[in-house]
């Protein structure tokens, strides 16, 4: 296949906020540095609430068992195969014109701090969501499991993006960083003219925590807190905030990634009981948990980011990006930088990191590495990605 042609590529992003299945149809074509991406169609197919219920079941390391991960793991592989097939009919494509699906999976576990175990240094990651249901159903060639290959030479499996963003968002004449806040927060250092190699971490929790304490203020009739609505009633406890903000992993050296294991339904607890012990208001509780990410993150980047890179403008997405109360305290931290939202660009913030794994899927097709040795602290450039081909008499 000759790569002077364009492929229409399927991107399916299921994230650590379990609020539905991103999926982006992009055209690609060429080849890095010189690769042309362009959005045909997006669109988030939501999760039933029975799926989203059993996923965050198995979030809980107690209660979850082998035979639930086996079941959600093709179950997940048929829901993934049919928002692949609403999104192609819904954009008038059918799926023999598509080359392949990328699909990220849903991460269940991700561990990349080391455990001994009998002479080895274990990490480990895990995001399901079965490829051969999904090649199988749609009759598409279906790439899955990116992480584990970075994980494998030694990286954190994660961020992956900032592949893409070096990629896709590198300014000649200025420092950038591309952010995204979704359940984790995450950002992509990307120097002027890409004179030197990207930095990018996790910079600790998104909406997660957020998210949680919502859906139990609310007894599960919210799932978040839409336009920042609650927090804007309530007050930021300093004393509260200043406790959490001494948690290690903000101090951490990048490379550094994280998720549920952190900032989970755990921490959720944590924050519920303190916040009830400590007299915190609800809204209070809220606002303080909306300034913990809107803090964790501008120090983040005064901590590892500013004093090494000259940055000029940060284009934020993820669902994060579309709370104002975050924003606006964000922009408060650090208001030396132009923030504008990831809109700015031409690509859609919610549809970013599903554009992202279509073009992760684009590098391993075309058997190329597609990690960051300098983001993700892998010892090499790998391809990353398992391919499960289509086959003939298939859709
Ligand atoms: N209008 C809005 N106002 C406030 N918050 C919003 C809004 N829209 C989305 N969000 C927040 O964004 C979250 C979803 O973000 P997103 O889809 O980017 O996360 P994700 O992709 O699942 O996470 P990750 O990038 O960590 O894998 C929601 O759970 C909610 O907290
Ligand atoms: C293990 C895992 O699923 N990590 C996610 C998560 O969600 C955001 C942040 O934590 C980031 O590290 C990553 O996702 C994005 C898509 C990435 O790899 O760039």
């Amino acid at each position: 296949m000759t790569e002077h042609a364009a492929l229409t590529c399927v991107g399916l992003m299921s994230g650590t906020s379990v609020d539905g299945i991103d999926v982006a149809i992009v055209e690609i074509v060429g080849r890095p540095p010189a690769l042309e991406v362009k959005v045909r169609h997006f669109e988030t197919v939501p999760f039933s609430e029975a799926v989203r219920s059993r996923i965050f079941h198995l979030f809980d390391l107690e209660k979850a068992n082998v035979s639930e991960l086996s079941t959600m793991n093709f179950l997940l592989g048929h829901v993934f195969a049919d928002a692949t097939l609403t999104a192609l009919r819904n954009a008038g494509i059918a799926p023999h014109e598509v080359a392949f699906v990328a699909s990220h999976g849903q991460t269940i576990y991700h561990n990349p701090v080391p455990e001994l175990i009998d002479g080895y240094e274990v990490i480990s990651t895990l995001q399901i969501g079965e490829a051969s249901v999904i090649a199988e159903k749609t009759g598409i060639t279906t790439i899955s499991d990116f992480r584990v290959r970075d994980m494998a030479a030694g990286g954190q499996g994660a961020p992956l993006v900032p592949f893409v963003d070096k990629l896709l968002f590198t300014a000649p004449d200025k420092g950038r960083i591309a952010a995204n806040i979704g359940g984790i927060a995450n950002l992509t250092v990307l120097p002027a003219g890409g004179r030197s190699e990207p930095l990018g971490f996790d910079t600790g929790p998104g909406n997660m925590i957020l998210d949680g304490l919502v859906q139990k203020i609310t007894g599960g009739t919210k799932h978040y807190d839409q336009d920042g609505k609650i927090a804007q009633t309530g007050q930021v406890n300093e004393a509260f905030l200043a406790k959490w903000l001494e948690l290690p992993y903000f101090a951490a050296q990048p490379p550094k990634s994280t998720g549920r294991e952190l900032f989970g339904a755990v921490c959720v607890e944590q924050w519920w009981s303190e916040g009830q012990a400590a007299g915190l208001a609800p809204q209070d509780l809220v606002r303080t948990a909306t300034e913990f990410t809107a803090r964790t993150f501008a120090d983040a980047i005064k901590r590892f980011v500013l004093p090494a890179y000259a940055i000029e403008e940060m284009f934020v997405g993820g669902g994060g990006s579309y709370n104002p109360v975050l924003m606006d305290s964000i922009r408060k931290h650090l208001p030396n930088l132009v923030i504008e939202q990831q809109e700015a660009t031409g690509i859609p913030g919610d549809a970013k990191e599903a554009v992202c794994f279509a073009v992760l899927g684009y590098e391993c097709f075309h058997q190329r590495p597609n990690n960051l040795p300098s983001v993700t602290g892998a010892a090499r450039p790998v391809v990353m990605g398992k391919v499960v081909r289509s086959q003939e008499g298939q859709a």
